[in-house]
């Protein structure tokens, strides 16, 4: 099996490579060999790869960022994933894709389903959700997997973001009152390597059925939740990790101002992932623990 990623050194992408290993040739393409904001160029890319899977980890992920360039967003996370999958259609491959919980506006009570009504409060959401619909409608044999708050020991996350301020400050203010549940991106990776393992299986029987699949962390819990875990486990799985931080303080959305909104409720349901193709997704709390030890290794 020949799989192209793009990405490759974001934080999915740098554990596909690992993660996609077993299952044959792989073919992980940062963004000088495979760039998403030119479009135009994917499909020639892909007619000389060939490849039988395409997984896309390719992304505009600056929340804030997007804001000021949603053109430039819309095209990395719209355009190109449709361009992708039109190319997929027409060598035969199966296209994994990323989308994200900041789809929804994040009024429901309850964990969010694949079939609860989208509705982005952001510019990266809208352009995530241009990636969805572009590539369900290029009909290619796509998967379309919505993951939520990735973090990992390496690129720029909220992990490696607590862990720097702590270390300079004895006060740190953490947003209380969004809640979701923190995934790594190792279980993202590692998750995406037995799906693809399973819909290729079923695409040779002739029982494939492309859909979306949220892919989120066991549990819940806020930022400020997130953060105070991250101390806690950094001070047994990090001790020579030297943190100034005496306090997180829990606040509301309201006190810490950004120029994108984000959604009070990101927890996603992964049942139907667990129907599919058997995938019981960890604890949070496990995962975290697991990737600072990596850091500290
Ligand atoms: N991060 C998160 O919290 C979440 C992410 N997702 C989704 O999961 C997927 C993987 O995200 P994640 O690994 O966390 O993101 P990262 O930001 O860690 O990685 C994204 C990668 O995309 C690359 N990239 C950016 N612009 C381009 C471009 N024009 N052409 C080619 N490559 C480009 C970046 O390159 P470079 O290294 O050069 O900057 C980076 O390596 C994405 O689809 C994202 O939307 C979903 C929910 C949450
Ligand atoms: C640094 C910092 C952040 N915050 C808040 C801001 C925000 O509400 C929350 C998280 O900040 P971040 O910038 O890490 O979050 P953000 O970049 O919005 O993370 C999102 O990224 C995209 C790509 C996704 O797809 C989402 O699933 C989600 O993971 O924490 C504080 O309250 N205090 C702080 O000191
Ligand atoms: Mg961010």
């Amino acid at each position: 099996m020949k799989l192209l990623v793009t990405g490759a050194n974001g934080q999915v992408g740098w554990e596909l490579a690992r993660s996609l290993m077993p299952l044959g040739e792989v073919i992980a393409l940062d963004r000088r060999r495979c760039d998403l904001s030119r479009p135009e160029t994917l499909a020639a890319l892909v007619a000389d790869l060939v490849p039988d899977v395409i997984v896309n980890a390719a992304a505009y992920t600056a929340v804030d960022k997007a804001e000021s360039e949603e053109a430039l967003a819309t095209t990395i996370n719209g355009a190109a994933p449709g361009e992708l999958a039109r190319a997929a259609k027409s060598v035969g491959a199966l296209l994994i894709h990323y989308s994200t919980d900041y789809v929804f506006d994040g009024s429901k009570s309850g964990p969010y389903t694949e079939d609860d009504p989208v509705a982005p409060v952001n510019a990266y959401g809208r352009s995530k959700l241009a990636g969805e619909v572009a590539i369900r409608e290029s009909c290619c044999d796509h998967l379309i997997l919505r993951t939520t708050w990735v973090f990992a020991a390496r690129g720029g996350n909220f992990v490696r973001t607590m862990l720097r301020l702590g270390a300079e400050r004895e006060v740190l203010r953490v947003v209380a009152d969004q809640h979701g549940a923190p995934t790594w991106a190792r279980n993202i990776a590692d998750a995406t390597a037995h799906v693809v393992t399973r819909a290729q299986r079923e695409r040779c029987d002739g029982d494939f059925a492309s859909g979306i699949f949220n892919l989120a962390s066991a549990g819940e819990t806020n930022w400020h939740g997130f953060a105070e875990a991250i101390f806690a486990t950094a001070r047994t799985a990090l001790p020579e990790l030297t943190m100034k931080v005496a306090s997180v303080e829990p606040i509301p959305a309201s006190a810490y101002p950004t120029p994108a909104a984000r959604p009070a409720n990101s927890r996603l349901s992964a049942d139907r992932l667990a129907a599919r193709f058997g995938i019981a997704m960890p604890q949070w709390q496990d995962a975290l623990r697991r990737c600072l030890e990596d850091i500290a290794r």
